[in-house]
Formats: structure tokens, sequence, C-alpha cells
């Protein structure tokens, strides 16, 4: 029997959250509002401004204004800033997860994890503001002296998607505001909450006045409110995650100032299984990747490949535990996987499911949405696995963001990393095996910006992370992740 928890979350000012502006809470100038839901019930959990052109230039002239104290405010003074934002943030976990369950749905294990792992990247980035080193070149003019020196490239406009609404964001405001730079941000309109919340500890830190702002949009108004940034020369740089299609619109519709540009975005993750995998391994790693926050992560293994020699074994080992993963609303604490976004997540799992079995693919276990009292909302999908998946289906194509595994048979390595690489996506890859030199030739062989091998987890503050191919350009977290926010400047100065 499950034991269950009502999600409650102690700050009340964190459920009618305005737009954070200038250090100020502010409601939109059209005083619209949109509403956001919980997912898993389909309740109204807040209602949030409905901004627009007028409220993100608001915002721009305030970190534009901020920008010129905060790029000469001492290293150690914003490094201390961003700590305390950092135990602020630890210190509320509680809260700050129950909230991010309530909007995005995840359990709230995994929105407790999500806390810490957003976390980490604020403390690795106070370190790192610390060591952000120029240079002086050696002696080769002789009368002058050259030196490169890091600055801090302007305003920076972050925009995020809904799947990770406290990570996200963190890791891109945490690196910008410890190279110098101030931000506009623009949370998901399905979970702005989660990232209110984060400005305002950010507030609580002692961050100045006009160095972080946030705004939020409905769908309708997102495109009119980002644009101003577009057009804007005061904005320097651009950090997006999201879809790969609104990526491509960000990068045509910013070349006309020329902005620098971050872009995560979309991918479809292979999963390969080598004959000499340890198959226990090969599903343990499965599971820990496709089933992180339901499926709905950019990372997750979408097509599962498997070597002929152990395809029934491998097949049989992962519907074994993929049947007992438990569905359910986070308030059930032993629920593994929450719900889809929205209705239209489910139509597009069981269009991908459906293109598959046009196929000849079997389904051997789940196939459909759930029902009945604990799924109230109708957005939860069953755990499935299917077999015998053809090429060409919508799996090859799309990215699915659902708790489905589709697994494809075959023969030869050459073959099946022809097939990993053959999507115009290249954000992550995975595979299972014991033969190092296999997993030389192979780590080598992938088009991808993350490979995990023999593992399904591999994000880390310390890491950097991003895509290549239509999957994006940019690094988030390392030491890359910081320098992304950076200019260099030379400087050649006589010493005659
Ligand atoms: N590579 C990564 O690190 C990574 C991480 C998480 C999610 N993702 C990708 O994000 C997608 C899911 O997120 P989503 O559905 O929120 O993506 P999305 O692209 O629809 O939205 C992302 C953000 O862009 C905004 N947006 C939408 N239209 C816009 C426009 N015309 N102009 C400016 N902003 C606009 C949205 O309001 C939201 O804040 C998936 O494709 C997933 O793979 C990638
Ligand atoms: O969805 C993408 C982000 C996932 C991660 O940070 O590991």
């Amino acid at each position: 029997m499950s034991s269950s928890i009502e999600l409650c979350v102690s700050q009340s000012s964190w459920l009618s959250p305005l737009n954070y502006i200038d250090g100020n809470w502010l409601p939109a100038a059209s005083a619209d509002y949109i509403e956001v839901f919980n997912p898993a019930t389909g309740a109204v959990v807040a209602v949030v401004p409905d901004s627009s052109d007028d409220d993100s230039l608001l915002a721009l002239d305030a970190a534009y204004a901020a920008f010129q104290d905060w790029r000469k405010t001492d290293v150690r003074t914003r490094s201390n800033l961003l700590r305390e934002w950092h135990r602020l943030i630890v210190e509320n976990t509680e809260d700050l997860a129950m909230l991010m369950s309530l909007e995005q749905g995840k359990p709230l294990a995994e929105a407790r994890g999500e806390v810490a792992y957003g976390a980490s990247y604020v403390l690795w980035y106070a370190e790192e503001a610390l060591r952000l080193n120029g240079t002086i070149l050696p002696n080769l003019l002789g009368d002058r002296q050259q030196q490169v020196r890091i600055e801090p490239v302007g305003v920076v406009a972050c925009i995020t998607p809904w799947n990770f609404p406290l990570a996200i964001i963190a890791r891109k405001i945490a690196p910008a505001l410890a190279a110098g730079c101030t931000v506009v941000a623009k949370p998901s309109e399905e979970t702005p909450l989660t990232a209110l919340a984060l400005a305002d500890l950010a507030h609580r830190a002692g961050i100045p006045k006009g160095v972080l702002n946030m705004v939020v949009a409905s769908r309708e108004n997102t495109p009119v409110l980002v644009k101003a940034w577009l057009d804007d020369p005061r904005v320097r740089k651009i950090s997006f995650t999201g879809s790969t299609a609104v990526g491509k619109y960000l990068a045509k519709e910013s070349a006309q100032t020329l902005k620098r540009l971050s872009l995560e975005l979309g991918g479809n993750a292979p999963f390969i299984v080598f004959d000499s995998a340890q198959i226990d391994v090969a599903v343990s790693a499965l599971l820990q990747g496709k089933f992180r926050n339901g499926g709905q992560t950019c990372i997750c293994p979408n097509r599962v490949f498997v070597q002929e020699s152990v395809y029934e074994a491998f097949c049989s080992a992962l519907v074994a535990k993929v049947e007992s993963l438990k569905c359910g609303p986070a308030t059930q604490l032993d629920a593994e996987i929450g719900p889809m976004i929205n209705a239209k997540a489910i139509q597009k799992i069981d269009s991908h499911i459906d293109s598959a079995k046009t196929g000849g693919a079997r389904v051997l276990c789940g196939g459909f949405p759930l029902s009945g009292a604990d799924f109230e909302s109708g957005h939860f999908y069953c755990p499935t696995v299917l077999v015998d998946v053809p090429k060409g289906t919508l799996f090859c194509h799309e990215e699915t963001f659902g708790p489905v595994v589709p697994v494809f048979k075959f023969k030869h390595e050459e073959d099946v990393v022809a097939e990993a690489n053959s999507t115009p996506y290249g954000l992550a890859a995975y595979f299972c095996s014991e033969d190092y030199r296999q997993i030389e030739r192979v780590a080598a062989s992938l088009d991808v910006g993350v490979v995990g091998i023999n593992t399904g987890i591999v994000a880390s503050e310390a890491a950097p992370f991003g895509g290549v191919k239509e999957s994006g350009y940019g690094r988030e977290g390392s030491k890359q992740g910081l320098l992304d926010y950076c200019d260099t400047k030379y400087l050649c100065q006589s010493m005659t």
C-alpha cells in the first residue's frame, strides 16, 4: 500500500508570483494573467502574468543599467552572492521540490534530486568565478606587452523549457552572473513557478536589483515578448534550451544584431546493446536514462538497438523491470513515473506507437494511456516496450518524450553506428559493451556531444553538456559553460 501526501508549499507568495523586474514584483503591463496547471490533476495551481514586449523591454532596461555596475563588481562579491543563493536553494529544497512536482508532475524524490542537481551548478559557478583568469602572452614583440582579458558578454536572455524547471534555468543564470553578465529570463509558460521562486531566492540572497529579471508569458504572447530582445542590440547573447524548431527561429531572428547563441535543442538518443554487454548492467542503464522524468528528458534514449545474439535475453529482462514501474501522481510517494506535461504529449506518444505497430512492431507491455482515479488528468502513459520495430517509424525521426522503449534488432557494429547517426540530432548516445577496443571505436564514431558507456546517467556540473548537428551548439556545465558567457579582449600595450 503506498503512502500519500499533500503537495504543500509553505511560502504562499510562490503560488501567486508576479514578474521580477529591477528587484520588484510587478504584474504585466497589460494586467493580463495566465493559469498554470497541475499535469497530474488538471487543477489550476496558480496564475502568473501574461507579459508582452512592454514587460520584456522594462526587464531589459533594468538588466542593461545593472550591467554597468555588475561587470565591475569584484569577483569575490559575485562568488559570495552565488554561494548565498546556493545556500538558500538547498535550505528551501522541500518547498522547491513540492512546487516543481505541482507544476511539472515529476515524482517528489525526483524533484528533490533536481533541486540538488540545479543547486550544484550554482555552487560550481560560484567557485569557477574565482578562476576566470586572463593571460599575459610570452614576449614576442619586445617593446609591447600583450595580454588577453576575459570579459562578460553583456546582457543575456535565457529562455527555458518545462521539463527541468529548476536545473536548466539555474545552469544558465549562475554562469552568466559569475561571468559578470546580467540576465533577462523567460521560463516556460507550463512551469514558471519554480523559476520565479528561484528569482525570489536570488533576491533574498542579495543579488542586486536589475542583475536578474524574469518575465512570464503565454505561448501566444511569447514570440512578441522575445522578439523585443532579439531585435535589441543591448542583448548580447541568447541562451536557449528547447525544441530545434524554436532554436532555429532564434538563430535566424537574432542574426540582425549578431548575438552570441547557446542552443540546447532536441535529441533522439540511440542506446546500443552489444553482444559483449552485461545484460543486467545494460537493462539498468537503460531504465536509469529512459525513465528519468517519465521519459521527458532531452537526453533520454529514444531508440534502443540490441545485437541479435542477446536480443531475446535483453528484451525479456527489460520487460520484467518495466512492468514493475509504478505510475502515479507526485502525491503518491512510491510513484516512479509521473504524468506527461499535457494532452498533446499523450497524442504524440500514441502516434509513435501506432506508426511502429503499423510497421509490424509488437507491444510487449503497456501501449496505452492510463485511466482511473489516480490518473485524473488523463496525462499518464503506461510504460511501454515495443519489439521488432522496423526502421523508418516515427521513433527514428522525432523524440518521443514519453515512457516508451522501441527496440530494434541489429547484426553488425558498423550498421548500428550508421543507424545511430542517421538522424539530424546529435545530443546524447549510449552504448553497453565489455570490449575495450569496441568501446574506444564506437565512442569515437558517434556524432553526438554526450556519450554514456555502460551507464544511463551522465550529467554533472563538472561536465560540458550540449549537442552537435541540429541538437545545437554551446555547452552548459564545466569551465566551458562559463566561457560561453565571456568575450575575449586582446590588449597590446607599448612599453616604451
Ligand atoms: N538539449 C537540451 O539540453 C534540452 C534540455 C531540455 C529540453 N530540451 C528540448 O526542449 C523541448 C521540450 O521543451 P519545450 O516543449 O518547452 O520546447 P519549446 O521550444 O516549445 O519551448 C521552449 C521555450 O521557448 C519558448 N518559445 C516558444 N516559442 C517561442 C518563440 N517563437 N520565440 C521565443 N521563444 C519561444 C517557450 O515559451 C519556452 O519557454 C524538447 O525538444 C527537448 O528535447 C533540450
Ligand atoms: O532535458 C534535458 C536536461 C537533462 C539533464 O540536465 O540531464
